[in-house]
């Protein structure tokens, strides 16, 4: 082990009902509550966290469920702020969720840089059992994950298929990116110590 631990801010974002809180709920409890629990809308945002090791390295993913529903649309505002990771969700069997997943798409890019996409695609078992429920492409998602250098799952909260890999592909990222930020650092201070001089203030010698 690398030692100490990382903590990733991970936010959840989609249409109300789009299955933002199942897949949270799978990835954390390992559980689906939908054939026995009604539907009840996310009010605000929800806060739940997991520890996983990944390249030796224990990674704290601190998950931010936002409610889907409009009403609170300056609310998950909030929650983006300082996230390192968007899971944007939309439900395959509903084509509006993807014209909202573009919206907070276009939010992210617009105001939270640092933060990577991860689309995806909800409730699969849908239409795994009924082919002509779906109603967004794998092309389409594809194509749009691409356009933001993102990438595109499938998954369902009911099955369990794919919700691991998406928050391990996270972690991993995201330690790819900090070691790739301190390489960078690294070749910096290697430089300025090559160069001090340079670095000094022009005239001031
Ligand atoms: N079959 C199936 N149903 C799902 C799946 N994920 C969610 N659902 C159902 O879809 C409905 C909405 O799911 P939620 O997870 O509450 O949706 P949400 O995006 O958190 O909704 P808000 O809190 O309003 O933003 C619930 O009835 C879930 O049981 C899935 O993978 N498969």
């Amino acid at each position: 082990m690398s030692g100490g631990k990382v903590d990733i801010k991970v936010v959840l974002l989609g249409k109300a009902y789009a299955g933002k809180t199942s897949l949270v709920e799978r990835y954390i409890h390992n559980r689906f509550l939908g054939e026995t629990v009604p539907y009840q809308n996310t009010i605000g945002a929800a806060f739940g966290a997991k520890t996983v090791t990944v390249n030796n390295q224990n990674v704290v993913i601190g998950i931010w469920d936002t409610a889907g529903s409009e009403r609170y649309e300056a609310m998950s505002r909030i929650y983006y702020r300082g996230a390192k990771a968007a899971i944007v969700c939309y439900d395959l069997t509903d084509k509006s969720s993807f014209d909202r997943a573009r919206f907070w798409i276009g939010e992210l890019q617009k105001y939270e840089q640092g933060c990577q996409i991860y689309l995806c695609g909800t409730k699969f078992d849908i239409i795994e059992d009924n082919p002509d429920l779906r109603t967004v492409s794998e092309r389409d998602a594809h194509a749009l994950a691409l356009d933001v250098r993102g990438e595109n799952y499938e998954t369902s909260s009911k099955t369990g298929k794919d919700i691991d890999k998406i928050f391990t592909k996270i972690a991993v990222d995201y330690l790819a990116s900090k070691t790739a930020h301190k390489n960078e650092v690294d070749a910096d201070i290697v430089e300025l110590r090559k160069h001090p001089k340079k670095h000094l203030c022009q005239g001031c010698s």
